[in-house]
C-alpha cells in the first residue's frame, strides 16, 4: 500500500517550491542490501528523467541507497518522480539536493552538465562522488577534470535506453543485461570509480572502462549517426508532407523500425550532436560516401555490384542478433 503525504520543499537561493508526494519505501523481495549497510547511504540524482528515475528505480528495487535525493528543474518531473517513488524527495535546485550525498548522479541532457556541475561543487560534501548518464564523454571528462579537481569525477555512460524521456518511461529493470562504460583518467580516484562501477554493477550493468574518446569515437559510429540518419530520413518525409504528400499511412514495419529513435528528445540530441561534432561529422561523412556507392551502382544498373552489397550488409547485420537488444522485455510504457 502506497502512504503519502504532502510537504512542500523549499530549495536554496533561486530555487522554486516545489510540491511534492512522498511515497513510502519500496520492499521488493530479494532487496540486495540491508537497510543497515547500503551501497550508497544517501545517493542524489539530478535529472529526473528516463535515465535518472531508471537509477533511482533499480537502485529502490535492490535496497541500495538509504536515501534518494531529487533534482529536476521541471517540477512535474519532481512531482512525479517522488510519486513514483524514485526519490524521498525532490527539489528544482540540485544545490539543495547534493548536500549530504556520498554519490551523486549527474541524468541532465549533456548540454546541461557543465552549469549543473558548476551549480553544485560549492555544496558537495568532502569525499563526495559525481558521475554522470552522459552520451558524450569528452566533454563531460574535460568539465569533471577541470571542476572536480580532487579526482572524485566518474565520467559514465549507461549503454542502453529507449526513444521515451521523462520519469514516467523509468524502468528497475533497465540496466539488467546492458553495459556500462566508464571513462576515468589518470587522475581520479581509483576508490571512486571502484565505488561507481560497484553500483552498477549492482543494478545489473557489466561495466567495461576505455578513454573518452575512443568511446566518443565509438558511439558515433554505433548511436549517433543511426540517430542522426534517422532523424535525416523523418526529414525527407517531412519534406514531402510539407509538399502535399504525406504518404504516413501507407508506412509499414520498414520504416516504423528504422525510425523509432527520432522520436527520442530533441534537447538530447541537439546536446549530443554539438558535444561530439567532429566524429559525428566523420561518420555522416563515411555514410555519405556508401549512400553515393548505392547511388552509383543503382544508377549503372549493376545488379551484381548492389546483390554483393547487400548479401554482406545482411550477414553483417544478422551477426548482432535480433531486431532489437531485448530491450522490450524492460519497458515499461
Ligand atoms: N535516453 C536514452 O536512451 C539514454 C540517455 N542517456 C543520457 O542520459 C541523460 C538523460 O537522458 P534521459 O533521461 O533520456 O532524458 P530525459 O529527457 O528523460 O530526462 C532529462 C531530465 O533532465 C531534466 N533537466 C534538463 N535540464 C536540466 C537542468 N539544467 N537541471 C535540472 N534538470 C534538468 C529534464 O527536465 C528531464 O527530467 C542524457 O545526458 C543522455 O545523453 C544515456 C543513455 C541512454
Ligand atoms: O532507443 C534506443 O534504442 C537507443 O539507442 C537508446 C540510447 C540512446 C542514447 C544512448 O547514449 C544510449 C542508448
Amino acid at each position: 500500500m502506497r502512504e503519502t503525504d504532502e510537504r512542500s520543499q523549499q530549495g536554496g537561493p533561486g530555487s522554486r517550491t516545489v510540491a511534492v508526494t512522498v511515497a513510502s519505501r519500496i520492499e521488493p523481495p530479494g532487496a540486495a542490501a540491508s537497510s543497515s549497510s547500503p551501497l550508497v547511504q544517501r545517493l542524489a540524482i539530478i535529472g529526473l528523467g528516463l535515465i535518472g528515475a531508471s537509477v533511482g528505480l533499480a537502485c529502490r528495487a535492490r535496497g541500495l541507497a538509504g536515501e534518494i535525493r531529487g533534482a529536476d528543474e521541471d517540477p512535474d518531473h519532481c512531482a512525479q518522480a517522488v510519486a513514483l517513488g524514485v526519490v524521498d524527495w525532490a527539489a528544482a535546485d540540485a544545490a539543495v539536493a547534493v548536500e549530504g550525498a556520498d554519490i551523486v548522479l549527474l541524468a541532465v541532457p549533456v548540454g546541461a552538465m557543465e552549469p549543473t556541475i558548476k551549480r553544485i561543487v560549492p555544496h558537495l560534501d568532502s569525499g563526495a562522488v559525481v558521475t554522470d548518464v552522459g552520451s558524450v564523454k569528452g566533454l563531460v571528462a574535460a568539465v569533471m577534470e577541470r571542476l572536480l579537481p580532487g579526482g572524485n569525477g566518474v565520467p559514465g555512460h549507461p549503454i542502453t535506453g529507449r526513444e521515451k524521456s521523462g520519469p514516467h518511461a523509468a524502468s528497475a529493470e533497465l540496466f539488467v543485461g546492458s553495459k556500462c562504460v566508464l571513462t576515468p583518467s589518470a587522475s581520479t580516484d581509483p576508490a571512486a570509480v571502484l565505488r561507481v562501477r560497484t553500483l552498477w554493477r549492482a543494478i545489473g550493468s557489466e561495466v567495461l572502462e576505455m578513454s573518452p574518446t575512443r568511446h566518443d569515437d565509438i558511439f558515433a559510429a554505433v548511436s549517433h549517426l543511426p540517430h542522426v540518419v534517422s532523424y535525416a530520413l523523418m526529414g525527407a518525409m517531412l519534406d514531402l508532407a510539407d509538399g502535399g504528400d504525406d504518404l504516413r499511412e501507407f508506412a509499414a514495419g520498414g520504416l516504423k523500425d528504422f525510425t523509432r529513435v527520432a522520436m527520442s528528445h530533441p534537447v538530447m540530441w541537439r546536446d549530443i550532436c554539438l558535444a561530439n561534432r567532429q566524429p559525428i561529422l566523420k561518420m555522416i561523412g563515411q555514410f555519405q560516401a556508401a549512400l553515393d556507392h548505392l547511388t552509383v551502382m543503382i544508377n549503372a544498373e549493376d545488379g551484381e555490384g548492389l546483390y554483393r552489397q547487400f548479401a554482406s550488409a545482411k550477414a553483417y547485420r544478422e551477426g548482432f542478433g535480433n531486431g532489437n537488444d531485448g530491450d522490450d522485455r524492460k519497458r515499461t510504457a
